[in-house]
């Protein structure tokens, strides 16, 4: 680290330390020792082949000494035995992943390892134990081109520990780990197109089942019902709130709880008209906000996060935030960075191996600092509620909540606690924020960057609604451009490009295979809202999918940005009803374009969602 000290591209930092030390660490353990347990299953299974390597052990090095590097070349049997376990072991079957360097978009390639060591043009009986493989005529040992199971000797990426060491690495585990949400999120159609719409996933954690394109993940998701509502446990999730809240909840209390927050949401006026007021006082002041900026560059990013959090704070906590309460801010900054992290390599690395993860240092650490914010401001919200609580006369979900924990003391499985309490509120509160507002984000850059789409918004909402009252939800049916337009950048934007994973509750079938209980599944939501058999230009932006010959606007079913089934988006109706007015208000009030000499990048940032990269944008009273 001291020497090279301009080279930062090197990675001589504290970071790559830890996760070099990782990677030995794991890469030098695994893969040996589980090529030992091979050796000692054909030592019993064999046990001729047992005798003859001990008869050569005895007769070579006898019994009063160990038996040392400088005998294996009068030991061939023995040595022959040891290749032939680690060929027949195949204990990296598909290799690690590599990715094209050049002239490629980040191509994930496979080089098949189980292809090689059971090559039939290699091996004369590649399916038998049979150290014959690696032995001569006379008895001597015998090298064989095909024995590969460190990977390719010339390759870059082989073994770093391998032959010499006589462990089994392959690679670097950081790349892949780094690379598996994307490598996912990209390369799972690619694959899906080869091996059909059902693929099993296995990244050195549990297997995945990923399932295909809009036909198969609809009919799993609906036709699964029950059976696939379940949550896996994540260990970065558990070790933070265990299996509380609405979110990754599963079973009874997750029932009782869905159930009773999309009552009391209901009741308070989500998805209905009555809700549309508070709204209406939000959009009023996030356009007061953004005219403050008079036309100059800034990131709406916060002002978005802090106006969508608003809507469902009056709900949960009974009150909003001002746009300078810095308190608030920060802890919106740290939702949005708490999010991002759980969704890099840390948390997966986490969820690989926690015993460890939770030794090392490292980002993730960070992120239960900043969960664990979050937490004590809800908590800090939920106990103050407790002081004035008044049954008579509730104010929002928390007072309801409050009740009902009097109502159901008896049925503690239901979950209806004030711990639960706290995560449920925060659970509201994050997918209530920043799913919404990130959305609002790349609406807001998508217009920049077609701006004949954005005066097209325009026109319809001068002519529909006129400049001297706001949007309003009665108007969306006589709006079809911008509703199209809306639900394009839903569809595009693309911000939970994986779902959130669900469980099997019970063994199941999915297509002809056998899915074991618990076992986790994700309906994938980038292949549904680009699948190529759905929508005519997937890969463009284009309202056009959203409207008919007339220009009507027209449904389409694999329109699922809210996934489906069971446990389909809690906050689809709210999200609805905020993603059209606040983007209709903004458009009426603002036209938005890119600072001079920027021309907008549709790059992204992937955390737990997909976001925009941070860009600035300038907004010009209309
Ligand atoms: C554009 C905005 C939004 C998008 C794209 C979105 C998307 C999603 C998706 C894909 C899921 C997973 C569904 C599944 O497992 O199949 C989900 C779950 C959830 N969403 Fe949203 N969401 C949005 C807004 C909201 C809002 C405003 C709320 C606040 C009420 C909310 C609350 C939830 C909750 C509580 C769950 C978990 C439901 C459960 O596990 O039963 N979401 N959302």
């Amino acid at each position: 680290m001291e020497k090279p000290k301009d080279d930062t591209n090197a990675g001589f930092d504290e970071e790559t330390l830890c996760f070099s030390t990782l990677d030995l660490f794991i890469g030098g353990t695994e893969t040996a020792s589980t090529t030992l347990c091979w050796g000692l299953l054909y030592m019993i299974k064999y046990p001729e082949i047992q005798a003859k390597v001990q008869e050569e052990i005895d007769r070579v090095v006898g019994g009063s000494r160990q038996p040392s590097l400088s005998d294996k070349d009068n030991m061939p049997y023995t040595n022959a035995v040891i290749h032939e376990i680690q060929r027949i072991g195949n204990t990296v079957p598909l290799n690690l992943v590599r990715a094209t360097v050049k002239e490629t978009q980040s191509t994930a390639v496979i080089c098949s390892l189980t292809s090689v060591l059971f090559d039939e043009s290699e091996w004369e009986t590649p399916h038998s134990f049979n150290p014959g493989h690696f032995l001569d005529a006379e008895g001597k040992f015998r090298r064989r081109d095909a024995f590969l199971p460190f990977s390719l000797v010339t390759g870059e990426r082989e073994c770093v520990l391998g032959s010499n060491w006589h462990g089994w690495s392959c690679s670097s585990f950081s790349p892949l780990c780094c690379s598996a949400s994307l490598f996912l999120h990209q390369q799972v159609a690619k694959f899906a197109e080869k091996y059909g719409d059902i693929l099993s996933i296995r990244f050195l954690g549990p297997r995945i089942v990923m399932l295909n394109g809009y036909k198969r993940v609809k009919e799993v998701y609906l036709q699964q019902g029950d059976n696939l509502a379940g949550r896996p446990v994540l260990p970065m999730i558990y070790d933070m709130a265990e299996d509380k809240g609405l979110v990754v909840a599963s079973g009874y209390k997750w029932k009782q709880q869905r159930r009773f927050a999309l009552s009391t949401l209901r009741n308070f006026g989500l998805g209905k008209k009555s809700l549309e007021p508070s709204i209406h006082l939000e959009c009023t002041f996030l356009n007061e906000a953004i005219s403050n900026e008079h036309g100059q560059p800034f990131n709406p990013q916060i002002l978005l996060n802090n106006a969508v959090s608003n809507v469902i704070c009056v709900l949960v906590f009974g009150h909003r935030f001002e746009y300078s309460d810095n308190d608030f801010q920060s802890l919106l900054k740290n939702i949005n960075e708490a999010m991002f992290l759980d969704g890099r390599v840390w948390a997966q690395l986490y969820n690989m191996f926690p015993w460890l993860m939770r030794r090392v240092p490292g980002p993730h650490k960070k992120s239960f600092v900043l969960w664990q914010k979050v937490i004590d401001f809800v908590r800090e919200k939920v106990n103050a509620h407790r002081v004035d609580y008044d049954q008579s006369n509730p104010r929002d979900y928390i007072d309801c909540f409050l009740a009902e924990m009097e109502k159901l003391k008896d049925d503690t499985a239901a979950g209806f606690d004030v711990e639960n309490l706290c995560i449920c509120s925060l659970d509201l509160f994050v997918a209530g924020t920043e799913t919404t507002s990130t959305t609002l984000y790349w609406g807001l850059l998508y217009m920049m960057k077609y701006p004949e789409i954005q005066a097209k918004v325009q026109e319809e909402i001068d002519r529909v609604v006129g400049g001297s009252r706001q949007p309003s939800l009665s108007d969306k049916d006589n709006m079809p451009y911008t509703n199209a337009v809306i639900h394009e950048i839903q569809r595009i934007g693309n911000i939970v490009p994986l779902n959130l994973p669900r469980a099997t509750v019970e063994d199941t079938q999915i297509g002809t295979y056998f899915i074991p209980k618990g076992t986790a599944v994700i309906g994938s939501l980038t292949s549904v809202l680009f699948d190529e058999s759905e929508w005519e230009t997937p890969h463009s932006f284009n309202p056009g999918h959203f409207l008919d010959a007339e220009g009507k606007f027209r449904r389409r079913d694999a329109f699922l940005p809210f996934s489906l089934g069971k446990r389909v988006c809690l906050g689809e109706q709210l999200a609805r009803m905020e993603l059209f007015l606040f983007f209709s208000s903004l458009l009426q009030r603002f036209t938005f374009s890119s600072p001079a000499g920027v021309e907008p990048s549709l790059d992204y940032k992937l955390g737990t969602t997909r976001c925009p990269q941070p860009y600035k944008l300038c907004a010009v009273s209309r």
